[in-house]
C-alpha cells in the first residue's frame, strides 16, 4: 500500500481479552485512543510499536512495518514513543538528553533538528539544567523533545500527561497543540482525559473491549448520537470557532462557527480573532419549536434534527441536530421529545444554556 496514512489491521488474544482493528487513519494531525480502561489502547499501541507480537497488517505512510511476509521488529521502525512516566538520562544536562536521540540518528535521515524543538516546546532557558532540577511537566516537555530529534515518522503518546497535576496539564497543553500544528508525521495519543482529547485531537478513535466502535474527525464523531460516549453523561460536541466580538459592558464575547454566533462568558478574555474550541454539552441544549426570547437563554439557533437515538438509561433521548454547516447534540427527556414530535428533518430552535471554550 502506497497511500499516504496509516493502516493497521491488528489481532491479539491474551488469556481474557482479545484485540480485534481494523483502522485506517489520516498520515498527520493528532488521533486520540479513546475509551475506558482496559479497553486495549495500549496493546494496540505497543502492537504497532513493534512492541507486542500481534497478527495483521500495518502500512505507515506508505511503508510496510508488518504484512504476511513482513515484521519489522523495534528498533527498526521509526517512531517516538512518549509514556507517561520520563525517563531522561540524570547524569546528563536537558541540552545533552537532546543531542542523545539526535546524534545517534544518521545525518541524512535527520528532518527535525534541536532549535525547531527547542522552540516548540519552550526550552531555551532550560539547557543546562539537570533533569532533577525541573518540573514534572519540564521533564515530560524534554523527553517528548529528545523523541523527535530521533526524526520519527509517526509518534506515540500514552498517557503523556496523566503524571502531572492540574496545573501542569494546563501548562504542557498549549505545547502540544503547537507540536500538532507543526510536525507534519502522525501522532496517536492515548488519553482517558475528555477534555485533553477535545483540545488536541482532530480525529478520534473510540474503543471498547478490544474493538473499535466509532472513529473519524473529532467534531463529527463526537455528534453522533449513537455513538456509545454520546449516550454517556458527558456527552458534548465540539466546534471551532472565531471570537469575533467582546461586550466589555456585560463581560461576554461572540463566537462565530459555521453556521451561526454564539455569546460566552468572557473569562479568557481572547482577542478578537483569536480561534478557539468551544465545547457544548448535550445537557446543556434543548429544544423549542420556535424561538422563545422571553426566558433567560441568549443562545437561540435556528436548527434542523438529523437523528435521535435512546439512551441505554430509559426515559431519555439523544437527538443530533444541525445549525450551518455545525452537529450539536443534545439530551432530553423522551417524552419532550414524543411531545415535541421531533422527527428526522424538523426545523427547531436550539437553546444553548452554557457554552465553554474548551481548556
Ligand atoms: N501481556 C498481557 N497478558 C495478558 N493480558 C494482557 C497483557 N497485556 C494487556 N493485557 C490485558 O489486555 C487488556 C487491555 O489492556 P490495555 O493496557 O491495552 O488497556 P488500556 O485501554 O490501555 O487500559 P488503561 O487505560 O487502563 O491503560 C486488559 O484486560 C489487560 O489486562
Amino acid at each position: 500500500m502506497n497511500e499516504p496514512g496509516i493502516l493497521a489491521r491488528v489481532a491479539i488474544g491474551f488469556d481474557r481479552f482479545r484485540l480485534d482493528v481494523d483502522l485506517q487513519l489520516p498520515g498527520n494531525g493528532v488521533t486520540a485512543l479513546f475509551g475506558h480502561s482496559g479497553c486495549g489502547k495500549t496493546t494496540l499501541l505497543r502492537c504497532i510499536a513493534g512492541l507486542q507480537e500481534c497478527a495483521g497488517h500495518l502500512y505507515v505512510n506508505g511503508d510496510v512495518w508488518q504484512d504476511g511476509t513482513t515484521c519489522l521488529p523495534v528498533h527498526q521502525r521509526p517512531l517516538a514513543y512518549v509514556f507517561q512516566e520520563t525517563s531522561l538520562f540524570p547524569h546528563l544536562s536537558v541540552n545533552g538528553n537532546l543531542n542523545f536521540g539526535y546524534r545517534r540518528t544518521p545525518a541524512a535521515q535527520r528532518r527535525i533538528h534541536p532549535q525547531q524543538v527547542i522552540d516548540w516546546l519552550g526550552l531555551s532557558h532550560l539547557l543546562d539544567r539537570r533533569p532533577e532540577r525541573l518540573s514534572g511537566g519540564e521533564r515530560q516537555r524534554v523527553a517528548i523533545a529528545r523523541a523527535l530529534l530521533t526524526s520519527p515518522r509517526l509518534l506515540l503518546m500514552d498517557e503523556p500527561l496523566s503524571a502531572l497535576d492540574q496545573a501542569s496539564k494546563r501548562d504542557i497543553l498549549p505545547y502540544l497543540e503547537t507540536l500538532r500544528d507543526s510536525l507534519d508525521i502522525p501522532i496517536i495519543y492515548v488519553s482517558h482525559s475528555a477534555a485533553e482529547v477535545a483540545r488536541l485531537a482532530d480525529n478520534i478513535v473510540m474503543m471498547d473491549q478490544g474493538r473499535v466502535v466509532a472513529e473519524g474527525g473529532l467534531q463529527e464523531t463526537l455528534a453522533r448520537p449513537d455513538q456509545p460516549f454520546a449516550l454517556e453523561h458527558d456527552a458534548a460536541v465540539i466546534v471551532p470557532a472565531i471570537i469575533r466580538e467582546r461586550d466589555l459592558q456585560w463581560h461576554l464575547c461572540r463566537a462565530e462557527f459555521e453556521g451561526g454566533s454564539l455569546w460566552l462568558r468572557d473569562d479568557r478574555q481572547s482577542e478578537t480573532g483569536t480561534r478557539v474550541r468551544l465545547q457544548i454539552l448535550a445537557r446543556d441544549v434543548s429544544i423549542a419549536l420556535a424561538a422563545n426570547h422571553e426566558q433567560s437563554i441568549q443562545n437561540l439557533l435556528p436548527a434542523r434534527v438529523m437523528d435521535m437515538a435512546a439512551e441505554h438509561r430509559p426515559g431519555m433521548t439523544t437527538v443530533r441536530l444541525q445549525a450551518g454547516k455545525t452537529s450539536f447534540l443534545s439530551r432530553i427527556t423522551s417524552r419532550s421529545a414524543h411531545q415535541l414530535g421531533l422527527s428526522p428533518g424538523m426545523e427547531v430552535c436550539l437553546q444553548i444554556k452554557s457554552v465553554a471554550i474548551v481548556e
